[in-house]
């Protein structure tokens, strides 16, 4: 990392911090809403109320010698991290084995009737099925008078503000959604993004996606765009292998929305069309990669990952999570370079972020001091500002 000491790791071990919080009353929570949304039966629920205790309590026990995926976690750390209480090891760490130790409560992975059964999927449909989204699908129909470049950025900003769709983060943030958001982004590089996407040769892009739902759907129409308009040849859509960080969006979640698309009417509908022709004749790809449920910083990622993302135009991570992935999840000052702690990553970046954690790099001095005055800390957090900020 070129000139940038590392900063240190965050974890979660200091009561009435922002991270000590999404382990000691978040995770309870999604637990409970787990069991009251899905009518398992008394052994399932019998894991869950474990779970519920062993997550705010307990200390990391590895995964069964026989588990389909105990080398990959032993590859992770697991072994290094057993006996320790959830609170001391790296936070990041610590949430991703919580979604682990959920699905086998849930017996996602265990032959049998709740194998592949998406605990979080009553949710997903829900926010897919609200009213809310309706009235988003219709709003694009007025989009279509607009010049291509106008529509575009639209689109951008629809994906961006999108990732405010979170139902992890809503479960916790009282009132989250009611809280206005702030339109002035606290780091813009969307010219630096355009100039990647601008065509001159179309090339592929990279989307790594975040939650299902209301953002995915606007990620799909931003994809849409692009290709119908020749700003990219082909798409690569990078899902999650398995249901992860409440609504973290699946091959399942993709096939929904584009059905939801494709049943509207008008513009909405047209973009649902263009989305079944991409997939079925290849120019948009789905990856479900193991590493995109990995509790591990990109700069860790292996090699067939690196392999996608090298050969992106532009690779556009979204989302909070994806964020701490790319940085590094740490304490830095928020003006480090964006670049120096993304120097690892394989070809030119672009993150699309609301701001619902501390991690934060790239900012202007400036900007953070007047954050801070006008705020206190809350902008880190609330998911009412966003950014974006590319590394090319
Ligand atoms: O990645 P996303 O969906 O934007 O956000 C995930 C999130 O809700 O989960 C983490 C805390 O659990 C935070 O990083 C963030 O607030």
């Amino acid at each position: 990392m070129p000139d940038t000491p590392a900063a240190p790791v965050i974890v979660a071990d200091r009561p009435g911090t922002f991270p000590y919080g999404v382990l000691a009353e978040r995770h309870p929570a999604i637990v409970r809403q787990v069991a009251e949304g899905t009518p398992y039966g008394p052994d399932r629920r019998r894991a869950l109320d474990a779970l519920r205790t062993d997550c705010t309590e307990g200390v990391i026990t590895p995964l069964p010698d026989d588990a389909h995926d105990h080398d990959r976690w032993a590859a992770w750390g697991m072994h290094a991290h057993a006996g320790r209480s959830w609170h001391d090891v790296p936070w990041l760490w610590s949430e991703s084995w919580f979604y682990r130790q959920l699905l086998q409560a849930t017996g996602y992975f265990e032959p049998g009737p709740w194998q592949g059964v998406d605990p979080f999927r009553p949710a997903k449909l829900a926010e897919l099925d609200a009213p809310a989204t309706d009235d988003e699908l219709a709003a694009l129909d007025a989009l279509e008078d607009l010049p291509e470049d106008e529509r575009a950025r639209a689109l951008l900003h629809g994906s961006l503000w999108g990732n405010r769709a979170d139902l992890g983060f809503r479960m916790s943030a009282e009132g989250a959604e009611e809280q206005a958001a702030v339109p002035a982004l606290v780091a813009d590089d969307s010219d630096r993004l355009w100039s990647l996407l601008d065509g001159s040769p179309p090339g592929t892009l990279c989307l790594v996606a975040d939650n299902a739902g209301r953002e995915l759907v606007p990620d799909l129409l931003l994809i849409a765009h692009l290709l119908a308009h020749g700003r990219v040849a082909r798409a690569q859509l990078h899902v999650k292998p398995h249901p992860y960080y409440v609504s973290d969006a699946t091959t399942a979640d993709v096939l929904d929305a584009v059905r939801r698309l494709t049943a509207a009417k008008g513009a909405a509908g047209a973009y649902g069309q263009g989305l079944r022709a991409a997939l079925t004749d290849g120019r948009l790809e789905l990856r479900a990669h193991p590493f995109s449920c990995a509790p591990l910083p990109y700069a860790d990622m292996p090699d067939d990952l690196r392999a996608d993302f090298a050969a992106a135009t532009v690779t556009v991570l979204k989302g909070d999570l994806n964020y701490r992935r790319l940085v590094g999840d740490r304490h830095w000052p928020a003006t480090t370079p964006f670049a120096d702690v993304t120097a690892c990553f394989p070809g030119p970046v672009a993150a699309l972020r609301t701001l619902k954690s501390e991690v934060i790099t790239g900012l202007d001095p400036r900007t953070e001091t007047t954050l801070d005055a006008d705020e206190g800390g809350r902008w880190r957090t609330g998911g009412t500002h966003a950014l974006i900020q590319v590394r090319t």
